[in-house]
């Protein structure tokens, strides 16, 4: 089980008690400040490769909702930018806030955005597991994705129509051909940095890539989606008992994104 969460409890502030890591030197999230950024001019821009993309299912694991993808070759993969392989798309999922509070992890100059999309990737030319890519230094790749509210939206609704099919935690469903590409923003402009795991374990085993353009989500209640009452101001669901539902009322914006 387990041993952390975002509570008075077992919240971020007390993750180095069981997790000493915490107290690393490439902990994340971050406070992007663009301003002291520095620009890199060997680093390219990234290059998405999704179109092959098999999701499998999505679920519900106590602390967000993640969409699993068939990783057993290089069909999704991320590459390009501060990376030296392809790194393929294993999971993405959501860090949420309590209803209109602001979920993301990773700041900019100290604003934080309403939720963040992470899809993560995994270094498969230098590791047989993702297990094994979790602990490495070059291990990892995440995208992040900030997601701000604005209008309503069409494509995610499939994701808010499947929470209802994973209410509780520990509960799996199907997932089928969902592709993450239509949830990128036009631009791929990003910041790179080392970091780590935003949750227990921690590892700091994360080439972090975060998308300068938010995508658009919107705050309207799709049918069958209300907020939990009294969720934690922390990116994530505190989805502690099964009893309690997860759910989710934004629906994103259907984006064209070059991807190549
Ligand atoms: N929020 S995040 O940084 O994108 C993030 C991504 C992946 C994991 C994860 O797979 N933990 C399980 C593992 F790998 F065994 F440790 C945790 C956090
Ligand atoms: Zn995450």
């Amino acid at each position: 089980g387990h041993d952390w969460g975002y509570g008075v409890e077992d919240g971020p502030s007390l993750w180095h008690q069981n997790y000493p890591i915490a107290e690393g030197s490439r902990q994340s999230p971050i406070d992007i400040l663009p301003q002291t950024a520095s620009h890199d001019p060997s680093l390219g821009p990234i290059a998405l490769k999704y179109d092959q993309c098999t999701s499998i299912n999505i679920a519900n694991n106590g602390h967000s909702v993640v969409v699993e993808f068939e990783d057993s070759d290089d069909r999704s993969v991320i590459q390009g930018g501060p990376l030296d392989n392809p790194y393929r798309l294993k999971q993405f999922h959501f860090h949420w806030g309590g209803k209109g509070c602001r979920g993301s992890e990773h700041t900019v100059e100290g604003h934080s955005y309403a939720s963040e999309l992470h899809l993560v990737h995994w270094n498969a030319v230098k590791y047989e597991t993702f297990g094994e890519a979790a602990t490495a230094p070059d291990g990892l790749a995440v995208l992040g994705i900030f997601l701000e509210t604005g209008d309503d939206h069409r494509w995610l609704h499939t994701i808010t129509d499947a929470l209802y099919m994973v209410k509780f935690k520990g509960s799996v469903t199907n997932f089928k051909s969902f592709n993450p590409k239509c949830l990128l923003p036009s631009s791929l402009h990003y910041w790179t940095y080392l970091g780590s795991l935003t949750t227990p374990p921690l590892h700091e085993s994360v080439t972090w890539i975060v998308l300068k353009e938010p995508i658009a989500v919107s705050e309207k209640q799709p049918a069958h989606s209300w907020w939990i009452p009294g969720s934690s101001h922390y990116g994530w669901f505190p989805i502690q008992t099964s009893q309690m539902e997860l759910s989710l009322a934004f629906a994103a914006h259907k984006t064209t994104a070059s991807t190549e």
